[in-house]
């Protein structure tokens, strides 16, 4: 080989070796139902922390585990520390294991160690005792320095003395699970070769499966490899039905969820993760997004997810590490839009979604309720946001519902506004924007009107401006076609409205009204908007909105006096 240079040289590194099957079915199949879960939160996933977690935090940890429903726990190694062996004692003693809750510890390959392990368990009702070795090629030449053969003398030794360990303690309920440790990067044949070495040593049948667990120790390969391997390993494994075959991914590619995924398509039982995905460097496989994935197509992946920031708090509490805002299913942001087609497709979405229909919401790909999240925080404003985002706001928290072309109106100020601010727009900025630009009550105001419905109408309208009153009268189909040509007639301006709309804000006899208009001033569009306890009020205040931002007063001092009278 070329000598490789010391920089970012791709040619370091070889790719997985394909695996040799011709037939594989996995990429035609679906996931139809749950597999069994299994936490190792407390045991892989504390393995991997700065800080260990204390006794006390393992409780806690434990606590919600057992609340979320899973029903294996690998709770620890406690052949290696005092503090594992203490919780395992606990757990024990205090009865704290429920009955249909299976407790898992993980030794290695070694007597002593097998032998402190059963002491940890004694008196337990029921336990998966877990022992493992290392199986992959590098393992066997550089670490152990062995052969084949001889790695799986060390699997045959760990599965004997875990057998006669178990013997000793008739009156528990004993499973036994086998990891070929590092099996992504184990020759697929060898993996089958050594399970059933131990297989043939356990004898399980399908009454009493053992556990087998393939585990990407390191994930070395793209996520369909390792759907090939297990795929494989399953196809070619001896007494498949004695044995349930168990995934425990890393992710390091970040495919541990996808590995995952694929190999039970593949055709494993059981996944073994962590909530969250701490775990050995990258972490291990977040069971919460696995558990969602499944969830958002329809399966019911029997944990409860629903409180998804108590699993949040509980978990950076035991663990100091944080959850990323952008986590899968559960970070703050993920239901999020700031962008502005995805907020106009989702409120439209929102609008039409009935509660008897099957989610169809664009870019949300579950109902954020589901999670104990509400819309509070669905849609919000910044500089890449459109029109929809911020009509959603003024809806959702002021019950403001604008007209299309009032939204178009609307945006380019609070686009320009968010773009002076460098992070969101709150709602109530939105809304002072939308009445600081559009609800022009001064310099010509409102006094009074009346309003006489004839053949048509016939509104007297006064006004005030500059200490003074006028009052103007026109006549109309309706009271603003009946102000346009009051207006008209007094002021010289063609005026027409070119849109109107109007709703209540509220509900009951005490509800508001608010009204919307874009009026054609001597050829100029320009809206207005007013809100008023009268309807009538509300609309001829959303004309005279317009008007004054039209410059009203100046087409008021311009006329001549006329039919204007002096208060
Ligand atoms: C991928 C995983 O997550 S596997 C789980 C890894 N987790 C842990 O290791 C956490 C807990 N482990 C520990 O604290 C320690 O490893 C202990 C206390 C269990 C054992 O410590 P030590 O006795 O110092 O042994 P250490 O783990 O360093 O391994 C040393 C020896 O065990 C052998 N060994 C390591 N793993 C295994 C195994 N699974 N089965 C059999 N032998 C093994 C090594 O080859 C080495 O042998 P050598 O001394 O003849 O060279
Ligand atoms: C012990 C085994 C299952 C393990 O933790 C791993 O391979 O990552």
């Amino acid at each position: 080989m070329a000598s490789l240079s010391r920089a970012f040289d791709h040619r370091k590194y070889v790719p997985a070796e394909p695996v040799p099957l011709t037939h594989r079915q996995w990429p035609s199949r679906t996931l139809s139902r749950a597999p069994i879960w299994a936490s190792v939160d407390l045991r892989d996933g504390n393995q991997a922390l700065l800080e260990p977690m204390t006794v006390e935090q393992k409780k806690r940890l434990w606590a919600l585990l057992v609340k979320v429903g899973l029903k294996e726990i690998e709770v620890g190694f406690p052949a290696a520390s005092q503090h594992d062996y203490d919780f395992v004692r606990w757990l024990i003693e205090d009865n704290q294991i429920p009955e249909d809750v299976h407790i898992q510890v993980l030794v290695q390959a070694r007597e002593h160690l097998i032998e402190r392990t059963f002491a940890a368990l004694e008196g337990v009702e029921r336990a998966i005792v877990h022992v493992y070795n290392s199986t992959s090629k590098v393992q066997r030449e550089r670490v152990f320095e062995q052969d084949r053969e001889g790695i799986i003398t060390i699997a045959e030794q760990g599965a004997r003395w875990v057998q006669e360990y178990a013997a000793r303690y008739p009156d528990t309920q004993w499973t036994f699970q086998y990891s070929p440790e590092s099996f992504t990067s184990t020759e697929v044949d060898f993996s089958v070769a050594i399970c059933e070495a131990v297989m043939s040593i356990w004898q399980p049948t399908p009454e009493k499966p053992c556990i087998l667990n393939l585990p990407a120790t390191v994930e070395v390969g793209p996520v369909n490899h390792f759907a090939d391997q297990i795929e494989y390993f399953i196809t070619h494994l001896s007494n498949r039905d004695s044995a349930i075959i168990s995934l425990h991914t890393h992710n390091d590619r970040g495919g541990a969820a996808a590995a995952a995924e694929l190999g039970l398509l593949a055709g494993a039982d059981r996944v073994e993760g962590t909530l969250l995905g701490n775990g050995e460097r990258t972490g291990n496989m977040d069971i919460v997004t696995l558990a969602m994935n499944l969830y958002s197509q329809g399966i019911d992946p029997q944990l409860d997810l629903s409180n998804p920031d108590e699993i949040i708090q509980v978990c950076t509490e035991c663990t100091g590490l944080p959850v990323h805002p952008r986590h899968p299913w559960i970070g703050e942001l993920v239901y999020t839009a700031f962008s502005g087609s995805h907020q106009d497709a989702i409120r439209k979405c929102l609008h039409k979604q009935q509660a008897d229909e099957a989610w169809q919401v664009a870019y949300l790909p579950i109902d954020p309720q589901d999670l104990g999240r509400d819309f509070q925080a669905v849609i919000r404003v910044n500089s890449q946001s459109g029109k929809g985002g911020m009509a959603f706001l003024l809806e959702r928290d002021f019950g403001i519902s604008l007209p299309r072309w009032m939204t178009l109106e609307l945006a380019p100020h609070v686009q320009q506004a968010s773009e002076q601010v460098t992070g969101e727009l709150s709602s109530q900025t939105i809304r002072d924007i939308l009445l600081d630009t559009f609800m022009c009550a001064a310099p010509v105001t409102l006094k009074g009107y009346r309003l006489d419905r004839d053949d048509a109408e016939c509104l007297s309208v006064t006004l005030r401006h500059d200490q003074a009153s006028m009052t103007l009268s026109g006549q109309g189909n309706g009271a603003i076609s009946a102000f346009m040509d009051a207006w008209q007639r007094h002021t010289g301006q063609r005026v027409n409205v070119v849109d109107y709309g109007e709703h209540a804000l509220g509900e009951g006899s005490d509800a508001v009204a608010i009204a919307f208009v874009q009026l054609n001033v001597d050829g100029t569009r320009i809206s207005g908007m007013a809100e008023d306890g009268d309807t009538v009020s509300a609309s001829l205040k959303a004309v005279l909105s317009a008007l004054n931002r039209a410059g009203a007063a100046q087409a008021l001092n311009e006329i001549a006096t006329g039919e204007a009278v002096q208060a």
